[in-house]
């Protein structure tokens, strides 16, 4: 069960001032390569649909996200339109599908350069992440509308992590630091931004990084965390894809189908 949905965004705007809208941005042109062969992995199936159908529905579920643009695999284009046509998907919200690029980087900025004018928050979320709960996308929304320019969703670690230096191929990797577990955090998708402040990010940082809140540090700009989910985890590799189906198969059985 999600908790109440947001109310629609700024419901009563101030004279004179536009209602701030939502765009989320999916990248979904990656290949899978850690999961193993088959589809581009955004189309693969859990619980019978596709990974992509679920993280739409995801950002469509929060009431105040009125556009969704697919990055598609660049040969997929026209399939991930017409799957977006034939599964369900709330009315009022449109959608847009473009081809992606080499790097999930290019795919958001591809991504990015499509959206129309008047979306002024936008939200970019992995395709491989399928379950996020709409609570935790209200979040991240609800953050950004709070004035922060990135949010991110974060969980604590679980596990001990070592800091390495490189070694040779057969050597083993000296350990050369503990760094703090309590200060450390691992992020998920969907991260939040101030529209201009991820379009300045993506024209002025040309490292390649993992994730578009780096690109807003970079600018030297506030990212802020919210408190992420265990179930907006990342289906990376085959083990992942189990306790996906895990989660979706308890969800149906909580939600009586
Ligand atoms: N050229 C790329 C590469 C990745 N992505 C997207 O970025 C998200 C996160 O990437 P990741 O999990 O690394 O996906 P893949 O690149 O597909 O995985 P792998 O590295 O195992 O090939 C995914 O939704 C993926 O489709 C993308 O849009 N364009
Ligand atoms: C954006 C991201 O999901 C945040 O954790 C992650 O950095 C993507 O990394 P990947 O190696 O491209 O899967």
């Amino acid at each position: 069960m999600s908790a109440d949905p947001l109310p629609p965004p700024s419901p009563s705007p101030a004279p004179g001032r536009t209602t701030v809208r939502t765009a989320a941005v999916i990248p979904a042109a990656g290949r899978g390569v850690r999961l193993g062969p088959g589809a581009p992995k955004a189309l693969r199936a859990l619980g019978g649909t596709p990974m992509l159908i679920h993280a739409v529905r995801a950002m469509a579920d929060s009431r105040a996200v009125s556009l969704v643009v697919v990055v598609a695999p660049p040969d997929g284009a026209a399939e991930v339109k017409s799957l977006l046509e034939s599964h369900a998907l709330p009315d009022r919200t449109d959608f847009l599908v473009v081809p992606g690029g080499e790097s999930r980087q290019e795919s958001v900025k591809l991504g990015l350069d499509a959206l129309p004018p008047g979306y002024d928050i936008v939200l970019v979320h992995d395709a491989a992440r399928p379950l996020v709960p709409v609570d935790t996308v209200d979040a991240v929304i609800e953050a950004v509308r709070d004035g922060a320019p990135a949010v991110v969703p974060a969980l604590p670690l679980a596990d001990t992590v070592k800091q390495v230096a490189p070694a040779g191929p057969d050597e083993p990797e000296p350990v050369v630091a503990t760094p703090d577990r309590s200060l450390l955090r691992a992020v998920q998708t969907p991260q939040g931004f101030d529209r201009a402040a991820l379009v300045r990010a993506h024209e002025t940082v040309k490292d390649d990084v993992t994730d578009d809140a780096s690109m807003v540090e970079q600018l030297g700009l506030t990212v802020v965390t919210v408190p992420g989910h265990e179930e907006a985890f990342k289906v990376t590799r085959p083990l992942d894809l189990v306790l996906a189906e895990a989660v979706l198969a308890r969800r149906r059985l909580n939600d009586g189908f």
